[in-house]
């Protein structure tokens, strides 16, 4: 699995940093009509196609499989209704939010493409009801999760990645820290590297 796993809120900051070397990326869109949803996706499947990278559809599953995209991320409500079925015999791939033990076992009886664990350290993104889950928790994930890919996501930043990586996660995922640099685009590419080694 790609070790870089960028998540953009538009599709005009994904087609300014896929560029960057970002090889894998969500678009994750909150609080637009569903029109400019649905826009934004489309425009970010045609840039990704042309750019050689992988787009994943956060939330958005029926438009992802109305518009032809193949990987969508789901969370634990959009579990409840999501039709796995469908995405199955669509040949979309689906990743799957889990923070708990429970919520893992869950995930992992969907046979999902990966299992992302967070937040790793504290996010300013969103308030979330879990605190930090730490390194140790990470590793854990990793054996319980089997052959199947862990991303971790949640305070990351180049720094941190070394830690993330040898605690055993496949991926890591940030939306903040490059959200909030001054250069995005030369914070990107920092990450690119950093993923690298
Ligand atoms: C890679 C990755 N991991 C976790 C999430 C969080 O998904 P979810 O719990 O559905 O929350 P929202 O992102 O929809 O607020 C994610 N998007 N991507
Ligand atoms: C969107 C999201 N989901 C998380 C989860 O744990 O499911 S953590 C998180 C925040 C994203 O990380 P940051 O903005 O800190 O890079
Ligand atoms: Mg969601």
């Amino acid at each position: 699995m790609e070790r870089f796993f960028l998540i953009t809120g538009h599709v005009g900051r994904l087609e300014l940093l896929v560029p960057q070397g970002a090889r894998l990326v969500q678009l994750r869109i909150k609080d637009q009509p569903e029109a400019e949803v649905r826009r934004q996706i489309a425009r970010a499947r045609d840039f990704c196609a042309v750019h050689g990278a992988q787009l994943v559809v956060n939330d958005y599953w029926q438009a992802a499989l109305e518009l032809n995209c193949n990987f969508v991320h789901l969370g634990q409500e959009d579990m409840d209704t999501a039709d796995f079925a469908a995405l199955r015999r669509r040949g979309v791939r689906f990743g799957l939010s889990t923070h708990d033990e429970a919520e893992l076992e869950r995930a992992l009886s969907f046979g999902p493409a990966y299992v992302a664990l967070g937040p790793v350290y504290p996010t300013l993104l969103k308030k979330m009801k879990w605190g930090p889950q730490g390194l140790e928790q990470v590793a854990r994930w990793k054996r319980m999760a089997g052959d199947t890919p862990l991303v971790a996501i949640g305070g990351l930043t180049p720094e941190r990645l070394p830690g993330v990586f040898a605690a055993g996660a496949d991926s890591a995922a940030v939306v903040t820290d490059i959200q909030l640099a001054e250069d995005p685009e030369a914070r990107t590419r920092e990450w690119v590297e950093a993923c690298r080694t």
